[in-house]
């Protein structure tokens, strides 16, 4: 994927991260503990840690998902207690497959997301036709999702999230479901968006996805 192929060249400076202690408790129970993390614009973190170490409850915090119960937490210039209008345009993330209307092709799913976020016809074209190649689903574009592998479907998951605008990109174990060779796949998407200057957040259990987008790694709770 080209530099620039999802269509919307970010901003860098409005992608940071500046997360204080931030914790989240659900009904006594500590679902996250105090954690501070900070990246600057343009970064790419794996956020590694055992199951159950928190790392879902922390992307659901830094996409505005889950209000943290105690520090501060701002995402791409808002405090995520508060998300508004430029937070949603800037902060795109996959935690679990995206809804898919089941009477819908692949190729009316991507259109439809780009044709929400972008207005101009050329654009929304050029970037639904990005998306489909650099996820490899031109050839079953025309498949409605039931017609999908589970793997299949995981990429095209991933696909409807890349055919909106954002600079901050959130993804929960995006490698779940694929074989090595996609993987490698994923692999390169995610050095193209490095390489664009996104700033990408990726929990992973994959050492091979680390090593090949990371450019620094949050382990959470490593002696819990
Ligand atoms: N809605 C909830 N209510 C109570 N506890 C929860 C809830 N959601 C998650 N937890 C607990 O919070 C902790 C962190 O869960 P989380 O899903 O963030 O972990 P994770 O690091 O993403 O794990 P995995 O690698 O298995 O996906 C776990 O102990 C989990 O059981």
């Amino acid at each position: 994927m080209n530099a620039g192929a999802t269509g919307f060249r970010t901003k860098p400076s409005v992608g940071s991260i500046d997360l204080r202690e931030v914790g989240v408790t659900s009904a006594g129970v500590e679902l996250l503990p105090p954690t501070t993390f900070v990246s600057a614009a343009g970064k790419a973190t794996a956020v590694r840690g055992r199951n159950g170490a928190g790392k879902s409850t922390l992307l659901k915090v830094m996409c505005g998902q889950y209000a943290p119960s105690s520090g501060s937490a701002f995402v791409a210039g808002s405090d995520v207690r508060h998300p508004g209008r430029d937070f949603r345009r800037r902060v795109a993330s996959m935690i679990g497959l995206p809804p898919m209307a089941p009477d819908l092709t692949v190729r009316d799913h991507v259109d439809l997301v780009a044709a929400t976020w972008f207005s101009g016809m050329s654009q929304r074209a050029a970037v639904a036709a990005q998306v489909v190649e650099a996820t490899g689903l031109a050839e079953l574009e025309h498949r409605f999702p039931h017609e999908l592998s589970s793997g299949q479907r995981q990429l095209f998951g991933l696909g409807l999230i890349l055919a909106r605008p954002y600079e901050v990109l959130i993804l929960d174990e995006p490698e779940q479901r694929l074989d090595s060779e996609h993987v490698k796949r994923l692999s390169g998407i995610l050095i193209a968006l490095r390489n664009e200057g996104r700033t990408l957040i990726v929990a992973t259990h994959s050492d091979a996805l680390t090593e090949a987008f990371a450019d620094q790694v949050l382990t959470l709770d490593p002696q819990r």
